[in-house]
């Protein structure tokens, strides 16, 4: 067998059980992530996406019987001790959640969490923590970094709280960022900016994403390559335009039929603007 030694990530024939589900949530899936690569996960709610990430990130629930592979440059994941994976997870792969404010301490400053990423993974002396903080703020377009950085989560705004999220997950520029339903609890205009700003971000960082949703607009924005996940199967994968414009499975078909393409530029992802980290937030 020939290895594929530029993937990052190669999932192999995953399967994800957990005890009193008749089905698998996730059903012998397989999927490869090749450095700087952008990959969409998309499918309903229940088909096994987030249950996948988890996988990826060593996050599952105890309860969960597990097989399979995954393998991160070479090395095999699943079994791995738990302070190996804590090294791993926020310095090579980290991951953005759906839902902001549960992700982030309520009794902690904002700032200070962004810092306790960094002190984590040995990023930075404390003098120059402050200023990378604010730094990474103002790259997700926050424009009073200072203001947020001091706030705790509640007096900043959804779209606020997921930048912070975002600034956390880059902060260490990992080779991989997970993004699960990043703007789904977000209102649409807010989505776009959050969306446009991830991937000014991604670019400066130079990571490989996966991008997970129900949505296939968004994620047609977002990366170069989509797999579908049905009831815990991947039933299709392939560059975007093969998906959008050539779907095989009629559940592809289904999808695109009801998403709202309309407003995904042809090219693929949408048009970062070079200086979108000098443009003022506007309070989202
Ligand atoms: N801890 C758990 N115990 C039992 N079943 C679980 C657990 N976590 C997930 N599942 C089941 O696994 C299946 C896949 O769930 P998963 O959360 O991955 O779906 P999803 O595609 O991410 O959907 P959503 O977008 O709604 O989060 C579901 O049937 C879910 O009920």
């Amino acid at each position: 067998m020939i290895t594929m030694t530029d993937d990052l990530l190669t999932i192999d024939d995953l399967s994800v059980r957990f005890p009193g589900n008749r089905h698998p949530a996730v059903d012998r899936i397989s999927l490869r992530i090749g450095r700087g690569e952008r990959v969409g996960l998309i499918g309903e709610s229940g088909s096994g996406k987030s249950v996948t990430a988890l996988a990826v990130m060593g996050l599952l629930a105890d309860n969960a019987k597990t097989t399979g592979s995954i393998r991160w440059q070479g090395d095999e994941l699943l079994g791995m001790h738990d302070a190996q994976y804590s090294r791993l997870r926020g310095e090579q792969i980290s991951m953005v959640f759906q839902e902001p404010m549960t992700a982030l301490d309520p009794t902690m400053r904002t700032g200070r969490q962004v810092a306790e990423v960094l002190r984590l993974h040995g990023g930075a002396p404390a003098g120059e923590a402050r200023s990378r903080v604010l730094q990474t703020l103002a790259k997700v377009g926050i424009g009073d970094p200072q203001r947020v950085a001091d706030s705790f989560p509640y007096q900043l705004s959804g779209g606020q709280r997921q930048r912070v999220l975002i600034a956390m997950a880059l902060i260490n520029t990992p080779d991989l960022l997970i993004c699960d339903e990043p703007t789904t609890a977000l209102d649409v205009t807010v989505q776009a900016r959050v969306l446009e700003l991830l991937q000014g971000g991604l670019d400066l960082a130079g990571s490989a994403l996966l991008f997970i949703s129900h949505d296939l607009a968004v994620v047609s924005q977002m990366v170069d390559r989509i797999a579908v996940i049905y009831e815990g199967r991947i039933v299709e994968s392939g560059t975007r335009s093969q998906i959008l414009n050539a779907p095989q499975h009629p559940y592809t078909a289904g999808l695109i039929a009801t998403a709202d393409l309309a407003n995904v530029p042809a090219g693929g992802r949408l048009p970062v603007l070079d200086d979108f980290w000098k443009r003022t937030d506007r309070g989202h």
